[in-house]
């Protein structure tokens, strides 16, 4: 089953084109990654997809129905949240800042499942020890945390509604390796058949080799290369492709650098 249809997404702000035409599917199951340098378009095609930018044309289409832009009611709200979730690289800013962990994760659940108070507690504790947590962070606030702790609180959020589609924008790209394997590990879990899938947008294209089945490279809006990652990464055909990959291992690489 195709769990995203996105068609020719554009999206234009003033003079300036950010996404050009822009055409992929998810399929349930699998993890796409979106990958290209800083502005090639990449976090604007993400909040298209969730719903926070109206594409300027262009149409998407999640679990087999139309997103259209307006106002939808509460019951919808949560329909559509069950379908997909974002995880920013930066989730600070979605985190209440006086809100407890354990709280930003139950909140969370009671929203989308109903749960004794026993079993609510249970699955807090589970989600937050899945992404490395412990008991004792439910308690604290998120300023308390580290900008990576509060990342994986993110991450346990958006993974506690059981989405059939999670983006990840940067999601893993500031946490230290050992736990960026442990989420990694983790998502590869959740996609199990008939799991999760993923959109996967990351300018780490070693993480994305290991996460990602299909990989479409972008380029001032544009697509410019897609396929099989394993074989992208292996044999690009595109300059672009090839001066990305190049550009990786230098040391003082910066994603923001511009490739020409
Ligand atoms: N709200 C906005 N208003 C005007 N221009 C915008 C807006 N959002 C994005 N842009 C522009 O659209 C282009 C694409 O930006 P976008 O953030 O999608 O790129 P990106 O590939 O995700 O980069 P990054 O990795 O830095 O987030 C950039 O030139 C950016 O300046």
């Amino acid at each position: 089953m195709t769990v995203i249809q996105a068609e020719r997404l554009r999206k234009v702000y003033g003079e300036s084109v950010a996404v050009a035409d822009v055409s992929f599917t998810v399929e349930e199951g699998e993890s796409v990654a979106i990958v290209g340098e800083s502005g090639s378009g990449k976090t604007t095609v993400a909040r298209m997809l969730l719903g926070l930018e109206t594409p300027t044309s262009g149409t998407i289409t999640v679990c087999g129905r139309a997103r259209g832009a307006g106002r939808v009611s509460s019951k919808e709200r949560r329909r559509r949240a069950r379908e997909i979730q974002i995880v920013f690289q930066d989730p600070y800013s979605s985190l209440d800042k006086l809100q407890r962990i354990g709280d930003v994760i139950s909140t969370s659940l009671s929203l989308h499942f109903s749960l004794t108070p026993a079993e609510l507690r249970r699955r807090t504790l589970d989600l937050l020890e899945s992404v490395g947590l412990a008991e004792r962070h439910a308690a604290l606030l998120p300023r308390q945390l580290s900008g990576g702790q509060r990342q994986r609180v993110a991450i346990a959020r958006a993974i506690a509604v059981e989405p059939r589609v999670l983006v990840l924008d940067e999601a893993v790209a500031a946490l230290d390796v050992s736990i960026q394997a442990q989420i990694l590990n983790l998502l590869a879990d959740l996609r199990a058949p008939g799991g999760m899938s993923y959109v996967f947008i990351s300018h780490d294209l070693a993480v994305v080799n290991q996460i990602s089945d299909t990989a479409i490279v972008m380029h001032r809006g544009a697509v410019v290369e897609r396929g099989p990652t394993a074989d992208l990464l292996r044999d690009p055909q595109e300059d672009y492709t090839r001066a990305l990959l190049a550009a990786v291992p230098r040391p003082g690489w910066k994603p923001s650098r511009r490739i020409t």
